[in-house]
């Protein structure tokens, strides 16, 4: 039998807008996918993001492209298709994954790795950027409800104002609280030297892309400073082999949208951590799908700090119920075959 593919579109707000220093984000768009073959069925979720990904119209040329392919020549040759469309082809491969592991009767993340049962895996939820007073009450607030690891965005506005965003963020919930930082690269050299003094005086573990996402040395440089530095943008742009021959990071940020699939980045989480690089799943913003097949992933991958996973919160709607339960800084991992996800497609 012929497995058939298809997709929807679908646009989902955000319950406010998250401002970085990449950028505004407002609303998620993108693609549903479906595979079938036979009576098993699988889902995916093609979510392009400005910077990160191939355009929204690339993503759905992409994925038209596969389903031709698929009808035609078969699954590998619809997946070779969108081989440039990392969006579309993470799409792709999350429905192929999912059907084939509902089909074994197992949850994703052991279809990944064969892995014994893994019921939960450590979280950071996601702050946006905002006053110092804001910051504070967002932390808090994410702290009450159980969350012990923070990410917050910083470099919209001064270095100054951010250190004090996260001294405040510090004095609203104390020293158990990870707290963590990203830039997204809009930082020189010296604004990177005087924002890691500033935050190593109030305890944040780790700053994520600091400067642009061309620079190797400069991030070398302000490793050891007392806060590790992360990479993300900078993966897209350099690979593992030279951010590990400039000595970089000492994390690396995987976003499965921005690389291609489940497959492509679980693959660079094994290569990492060979590295002794501290590697770090994060969603894009995605949809339940999406958000729920990096939680399968970041359970396929033994000993992960706490990764991005908390962001279906930043959604003021979704496709369907979301099945990954957080509490006490964790995801409760979906033990359910497949993905997990169900009513998304009706009709
Ligand atoms: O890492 C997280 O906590 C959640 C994901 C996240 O922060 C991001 C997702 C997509 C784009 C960016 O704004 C941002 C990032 O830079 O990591
Ligand atoms: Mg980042």
């Amino acid at each position: 039998m012929t497995p058939t593919l298809s997709f929807r579109g679908f646009s989902l707000p955000l319950e406010s807008t998250l401002e970085t220093a990449h950028g505004r984000i407002d609303e998620r768009q993108g693609f549903l996918v479906k595979l079938t073959d036979g009576d098993a069925v699988g889902y995916g979720e093609a979510t392009p993001l400005p910077g990160w990904t191939e355009s929204l119209e690339a993503c759905e040329h992409g994925l038209e492209r596969a389903r031709a392919t698929i009808s035609e020549e078969g699954l590998s040759e619809a997946i070779e298709t969108v081989d440039d469309c990392v969006a579309a082809r993470h799409g792709l491969t999350l429905a192929v994954a999912d059907l084939r592991s509902a089909r074994e009767a197992t949850p994703l993340y052991q279809y990944l790795s064969d892995d014994a049962l893994v019921g939960r895996v450590p979280v950071n939820t996601t702050i946006g950027d905002g006053t110092a007073a804001e910051t504070a009450d967002a932390v808090e607030a994410a702290v009450s409800r159980g969350f012990d690891c923070c990410k917050l965005k910083v470099g919209v506005r001064s270095v100054e104002a951010d250190i004090e965003r996260v001294r405040r963020a510090r004095d609203a919930v104390g020293s158990d609280v990870e707290l963590r930082t990203d830039a997204n690269g809009s930082w020189t050299i010296e604004e990177a030297e005087s924002a890691i003094e500033g935050f190593a005086d109030h305890g944040v573990s780790i700053l994520e892309q600091p400067l642009p996402a061309g620079a190797l040395s400069g991030h070398a440089a302000l490793r050891g400073g007392g806060i590790d530095i992360a990479l993300d943008e900078g993966l897209l742009e350099h690979g593992v082999d030279a951010i590990c021959e400039a000595g970089a990071a000492d994390a690396i940020v995987l976003k499965p949208m921005a690389l291609g699939g489940l497959d492509v980045a679980q693959q660079i989480t094994a290569w990492v951590q060979q590295l002794e690089i501290t590697p770090i799943v994060t969603t894009t913003i995605d949809a339940v799908v999406a958000r729920t097949g990096a939680v399968h992933l970041a359970a396929s991958v033994p000993d992960l700090p706490a990764c991005g996973l908390a962001t279906g919160e930043l959604l003021a709607e979704d496709l369907a119920r979301d099945p990954v339960l957080f509490e006490n800084g964790s995801a409760v991992v979906p033990q359910a075959k497949g993905l997990g996800v169900s009513g998304l497609w009706s009709g």
